[in-house]
């Protein structure tokens, strides 16, 4: 059963690929073995070929004579009834550990409809133990006697909110973990194992996503130690039908409120599994905590449990399974990327895996390696963020609790719910329904068979490489402004051109730190169009206005046009964490802003210099 780690590395990134698709096909519970409906059959049929290689394919299909879905589901490996949590254990996380005691984070996450087995995976029980237990078991064994130490951090995303499970009234608590039965007594405590399992509860558990982190610590002689690798395992909230109001389970707007949550992440997911340079890490209050582990080479794995008998919510979790495992890694430059990633995301199409070329591979893993840079660096992904930094941020130094990590190298900082919303929050698309019907994140959340197709659920991420025309714009500028600077002129970046750009530089624009002395007579503007030269005191404008933001007190940003306290205070709270927060108009929709907003407020500076 077990895979060597380099086969499992093969099947996962050889292909380009960072995200490991896998599904499980959960037992029969006793109820439904007693029930004659399930005939001791399950409704959803697994076909291999290339057996357990690492070119194995595995495909799902409905044994469904009702509908008549016909339709074959991809995943890399499908785990079926016969087989227990301890063969996942052995072929998705060992070959991880010693991974992650090399310095690398994983992150496994399980996805399904309610009752789908998530929980039974993730945590199991005193009795069957999940992978959470599996691993903590590994792990101690490696550690014993070592120079590492072993802490774990069990926190919960409920309603928007995270919540220690450890201790919900302190900020962070990380608990050594010296034996694995302090750790079981510790996991399976009834705040947090909520499910009405063993008691009859006349409250419903809430519906929440529950996350543990196992962090693994290296000790120096002295007794300080240093975070090495952590390991992540995530039970979401089961994917509810919005449409459909039970009594057993939450009601519509909640239902919505999971979904959204659930859709967010995923879109985080899909975006970095199709490399693309943006991830809306900041649409997702869960992602956000485990955005440490999810950029460069960390290893992801999504596991979509399934409900043996048809559940409504089944065959979205097959297609979506199906969707992520068959995006297609963006390679090219935005331009070009934008076609590339559309074109994944179109409903029920099938995309086969790209040629293995050496080319391919390099710019794959130079992508990679941006997402790893500090936010600083790699403005794109920048996530910034108020409130208490939870999970990471706090590292035993010398014996001493420090705050070693910050915005720079840690973007593991935990939001209580409360980014600015004053004004207005998140990007919604509804602003923008260009924005909406470009966004293929969105679309790979739409189920195909229209049965759980949700108004209310379009999921609310504007995905940045779908970018409105406003960074196409500035894109230009910015280019533009490179050939005023130098001696060689650069070309004004085409749209429409769709051709694989030679230069990363092309790609993203460096904004020029320096504010510009217009010589508008001595630009490189060859037809002298009055327009054209305007595009040079465009840019000079909005470097000044990025200037002032960077430097105004409070009471000056107050007076501006689309900044009120709220938005004011939050933009010193950002000057805090980074000396220049504001490098290109890009960075104020961190303040919450559409693209079309910082567009419209741009208007108001220029109307406001005139009046
Ligand atoms: N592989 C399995 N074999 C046997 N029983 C299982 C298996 N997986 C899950 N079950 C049983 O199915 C039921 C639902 O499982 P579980 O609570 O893990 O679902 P869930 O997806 O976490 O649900 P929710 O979305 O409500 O949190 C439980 O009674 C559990 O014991």
């Amino acid at each position: 059963m077990a895979l060597s780690s380099s086969n499992l590395s093969k099947s996962c990134s050889n292909l380009g690929e960072k995200v490991r698709v896998i599904a499980r096909i959960r037992g029969f519970t006793d109820q439904e073995l007693a029930s004659d409906a399930t005939h001791s059959k399950s409704m959803i049929s697994v076909s291999k070929s290339g057996k357990g290689g690492p070119f194995e394919t595995v495909k799902l299909s409905f044994d469904d004579q009702t509908s008549s879905r016909k339709n074959e589901y991809d995943v890399d490996h499908c785990y079926q009834q016969n087989e227990d949590t301890a063969d996942i254990f052995s072929r998705e996380i060992k070959p991880l550990i010693s991974r992650v005691f090399d310095g690398e984070n994983s992150t496994f996450i399980a996805f399904g409809a309610r009752d789908s087995g998530k929980t039974y995976t993730i945590q199991g029980s005193e009795e069957h133990f999940g992978l959470g237990m599996l691993a903590m078991d590994d792990i101690l064994k490696t550690v014993e006697g070592g120079k590492h130490r072993v802490t774990v951090s069990m926190y919960e995303v409920f309603q928007d909110h995270i919540y220690d499970m450890l201790d919900p009234r302190n900020p962070e608590i990380q608990v050594p973990v010296k034996s694995l039965s302090e750790f079981q007594k510790l996991y399976f405590s009834d705040s947090i194992s909520n499910k009405p399992t063993k008691k009859i509860t006349l409250e419903l558990p809430r519906k929440s996503h529950k996350a543990l982190m196992i962090n693994i610590l290296a000790c120096d002689e002295k007794g300080s130690s240093k975070l090495v690798g952590k390991m992540n395992f995530v039970d979401l909230a089961g994917y509810e039908n919005a449409r459909r109001n039970t009594i057993d389970g939450p009601n519509i707007s909640e239902s919505t409120r999971i979904n959204k949550s659930l859709n967010a992440l995923v879109n985080v997911i899909n975006a970095l599994n199709a490399n693309e340079s943006r991830v809306p890490f900041r649409e997702s209050k869960l992602a956000r905590v485990l955005q440490d582990s999810l950029g460069g080479n960390n290893h992801i794995s999504m596991l979509f449990c399934l409900n043996p008998l048809f559940c409504p919510g089944t065959v979205h979790v097959v297609t979506l399974a199906s969707r992520l495992k068959n995006i297609k890694p963006a390679v090219v430059c935005s331009a070009s990327k934008k076609q590339t990633n559309s074109s994944a995301s179109i409903s029920g199409k099938k995309y086969t895996k790209p040629p293995l070329s050496a080319n391919k591979m390099d710019s794959t893993r130079k992508q990679q390696t941006a997402s790893r840079l500090p936010l600083s660096a790699n403005k794109k992904t920048n996530t910034l963020v108020k409130g208490r930094n939870l999970f990471g941020g706090i590292e035993e130094v010398n014996g001493k609790k420090e705050q070693t990590l910050t915005m720079e190298n840690n973007p593991t900082n935990i939001v209580k719910s409360d980014i600015p919303d004053g004004d207005s929050t998140v990007v919604h698309v509804k602003e923008d329904a260009s924005v909406k019907t470009q966004n293929n994140t969105t679309e790979i959340l739409d189920d195909v068979n229209d049965d759980n197709k949700e108004k209310e659920n379009d999921c609310l991420v504007v995905n940045d490489s779908q970018s409105p025309p406003l960074s196409v714009k500035l894109k230009e500028m910015s280019n533009y402004l490179k050939s005023l600077n130098s001696s060689t002129p650069v070309p004004l970046h085409d749209s429409t051109n769709t051709q694989v750009c030679k230069s990363v530089d092309i790609m993203e624009p460096k904004t020029p730190k320096v504010t510009h002395k217009l010589d508008i007579s001595n630009s490189n503007c060859q037809s002298g169009s009055f327009s054209k030269r305007t595009t040079g005191l465009k840019q000079a404008l909005v470097q000044n206005y990025l200037h002032f933001l960077n430097t105004a007190t409070e009471d000056e940003l107050k007076g501006t046009s689309g900044i009120k306290e709220k938005r004011a205070s939050y933009i010193l709270e950002l000057r805090e964490k980074s000396p220049e927060p504001f490098k290109s108009l890009d960075d104020l929709q961190e303040l919450g802003l559409s693209s079309k907003q910082v567009k419209n407020m741009m208007k108001e500076v220029v109307k406001d210099l005139f009046s």
